[in-house]
């Protein structure tokens, strides 16, 4: 079983530290940790309880590439895993199916874990045609090694992040069945994941963990759905 944390824009390297010093103190049984901070808060946090990765990175060692962060950044912190296709980067600051495979084939040869992400927007969930949706997760997969041995894939229906919304067991469950299909690799949901809905997603076949965002910038709620996570 994996949690991730996706701290997204939230935390500083000072709360990172908090909130870690807090998550040592956990018995997480056989669920393995990870938690994303942003870049200014990455650092070399002497943990065990969970392994630190970073929210996205641009695939070059280093370079003229303003506002990125590459390989020498976090090589510095010893950071080799990595989120990458988040909806967030692909809807909000445009990142293109082929960006994200440049990105993808770069950290896949530095040998990074890689929590690759997939999901249709709104407007295509609404269409109510399942092989619209399919093609839709199809195509975010064009140009990615399905069977990479440190690659996670989270399902994360757009509509789904960040609104509450979460999509039902009977959703998910559909969906991880069609990327099983596609992969062997760990399968995850993300979206709206919370203490009072995890139990019942993690139980959905084929379903070996959670990509979570709001709920997790709590400590305390996460240790919560830890708690629940390692009874299942
Ligand atoms: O985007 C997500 C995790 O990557 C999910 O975010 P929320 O849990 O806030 O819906």
């Amino acid at each position: 079983m994996i949690l991730a944390a996706n701290f997204k824009m939230n935390h500083t390297r000072a709360s990172t530290r908090a909130y870690l010093q807090k998550l040592e103190s956990i018995d997480k049984g056989d669920v393995a940790l990870y938690l994303f901070p942003p870049f200014t808060a990455l650092d070399n946090y002497d943990t065990a309880v969970a392994t630190i990765g970073a929210q996205n990175a641009y695939c070059a060692q280093s370079g003229s590439y303003t506002g990125e962060i590459g390989l020498e950044q976090l090589e510095e912190f010893g950071i080799k895993t990595l989120i990458l296709g988040h909806s967030e980067r692909r809807h909000l600051f445009g990142e293109s199916q082929e960006l994200i495979t440049k990105k993808f084939a770069f950290f896949k040869e530095q040998g990074f874990t890689i929590f690759y992400c997939v999901g249709e927007t709104q407007e295509v969930r609404e269409s109510g045609s399942t092989e619209l949706i399919y093609s839709y997760i199809e195509q975010q997969l064009e140009g990615i090694d399905v069977a990479y041995e440190k690659l996670i894939v989270a399902y994360e229906p757009v509509w789904a992040i960040g609104t509450g919304k979460t999509a039902t067991t009977e959703d998910i469950a559909t969906m991880l069945e069609f990327l099983r299909t596609k992969t062997k690799r760990p399968l995850l949901y993300g979206g709206s994941v919370k203490p009072q809905n995890i139990a019942q997603i993690l139980q959905v076949p084929e379903c070996e963990g959670a990509l979570i965002g709001t709920a997790s910038w709590n400590v305390d709620t996460f240790m919560t759905m830890i708690n629940i996570a390692k009874e299942l």
